[in-house]
């Protein structure tokens, strides 16, 4: 019953289905006094007393402690139930339930690839039938349709291949712009450069992130075993372009970006119109815009592109796994990427005005650092790094996660016409 357990339990609950659900035993009182209105929502005191009651157990812990509580709880399932697991990363999560679950259980894992405060509907559910009956399998998906998302139907394998590059690149991307702003000691809706247009996306998008949990992003990160590489290279992309930069190799900087814009964005039709427009993005400032905003390099959107054509990834192909925050981070690199004459003023100023380096300097270390810090395992330094940025911003979280909300609306919205 954290936040994705409660609202996987009120809107089952509110289709109809009993629900038996606990937390750690020291929140049992207050979670039957926040939940004591729901006549279909039991709570109890332990993963004991649930597995026992129900037919289909559903894990909504951190992904970290999968092994740990499914090897407290696993072995009181209720003969032939069906258990699953909500974490955002499916090896540790299956690993667990294959070691520790009796052998009469069926797995039938999922993610929903949005947050807690996220309208379900529409938005993609993944569905994992590891080990289980054709029955079984229906029976999950029956029960979960009344979340109204789209079913998406992947193992395990896949779906954390697919979301290493939708999730874990992504967030890398937007908490490296965040350690850098806060290296500098920048409020960046207070400088000109980061004020209007897709600037607003990144601001709002990385306050977004560092106003959550630091063990989501961590534990998707971390325990996804494609993830690693990806955000490796992600780090890798951004120092190769800024050596570039600082080298002055304009010809060599201009080669590789339109290469890269070529191998990601290359067999696009572009029938749309662009995902973001400048005047629906200038709305969802969190400072004044300037009446002459600075010009920016945009190295963490090259180096995305870099990054994907590096990898030989066509992240239109991961759209069926993709989460409202990939969908508007790739909305980014093609509102640069597809309009030429930008682009080649972007790599322009990346080249000739320097008034930027210390700015971008702190930004490859922050990607590095990330990388290091997923690499090497790190949670404790994960959630060191995390909560110190978090600090440092958090005053604006109230005021980012409204703008926010409704910046990600609108452009959502936008884009299912
Ligand atoms: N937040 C998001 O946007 C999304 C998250 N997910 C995934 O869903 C999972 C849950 O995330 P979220 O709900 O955000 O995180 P929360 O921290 O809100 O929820 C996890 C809950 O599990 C509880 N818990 C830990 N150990 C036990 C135990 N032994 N018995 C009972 N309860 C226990 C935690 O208690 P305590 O805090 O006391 O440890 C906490 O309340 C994660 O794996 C995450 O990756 C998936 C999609 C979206
Ligand atoms: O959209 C994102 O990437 C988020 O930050 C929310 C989120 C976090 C974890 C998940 O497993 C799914 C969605």
């Amino acid at each position: 019953m954290g936040d994705m357990g409660k609202m996987y339990a009120r809107r089952l609950s509110d289709a109809g289905w009993r629900v038996n659900a606990c937390d750690q035993e020291e929140k049992y009182e207050s979670l039957r006094q926040e939940f004591a209105d729901r006549k279909k929502i039991t709570i109890f005191p332990n993963g004991h007393l649930v597995s026992r009651a129900s037919d289909y157990i559903i894990y909504s812990v951190e992904a970290a402690s999968i092994d740990k509580v499914v090897s407290q709880y696993g072995p009181s399932t209720k003969q032939n139930a069906i258990v699953g697991g909500q974490t955002s990363c499916k090896a540790p999560e299956i690993a667990a339930f294959e070691k520790h679950l009796p052998e009469d259980v069926d797995i039938v894992s999922c993610h929903s690839l949005h947050g807690p405060n996220v309208d379900p509907r529409g938005q993609p559910l993944v569905l994992i039938k590891h080990r289980a009956s054709q029955e079984n399998f229906d029976k999950v998906e029956h029960v979960l349709s009344c979340l109204g998302s789209t079913h998406v139907y992947l193992s395990a394998a896949k779906h954390d291949r697919i979301t290493a590059d939708t999730q874990a690149v992504t967030h890398a991307a937007f908490l490296s712009m965040g350690k850098a702003w806060h290296a500098n000691a920048q409020f960046p809706w207070e400088i000109a450069r980061y004020v209007g247009g897709i600037e607003n996306v990144k601001i709002n998008l990385t306050l977004r992130i560092y106003s959550q949990k630091w063990h989501v992003y961590a534990g998707l990160a971390i325990l996804n075993p494609y993830a690693k590489e990806q955000i490796r290279q992600y780090a890798q992309s951004v120092t190769d372009l800024y050596k570039l930069m600082l080298g002055g190799h304009r010809a060599e900087l201009e080669d590789r970006i339109k290469k890269a814009g070529a191998s990601v964005f290359g067999t696009q039709k572009w029938e749309d119109d662009l995902l973001l427009q400048d005047d629906v993005l200038d709305r969802f400032s969190l400072g004044k815009k300037p009446e002459t905003p600075l010009p920016n390099n945009h190295l963490s959107l090259l180096a995305m592109v870099d990054c994907w054509s590096q990898l030989g990834i066509v992240p239109y192909d991961h759209m069926i796994c993709s989460t409202p925050l990939f969908r508007l981070w790739l909305g980014v690199t093609e509102y640069l990427f597809r309009k030429p004459a930008l682009l080649d003023d972007v790599i322009r100023i990346a080249i000739e005005d320097i008034s930027f380096r210390s700015d971008d300097l702190e930004f490859t270390f922050a990607a590095r650092g990330w990388s290091d810090c997923v690499t090497f395992g790190d949670f404790e330094s994960y959630r060191d790094r995390f909560q110190s940025t978090q600090k440092f911003f958090e005053k604006r979280f109230p005021e980012a996660t409204k703008v926010g909300n409704e910046m990600m609306k609108t452009i959502l919205e936008n884009t299912k016409k």
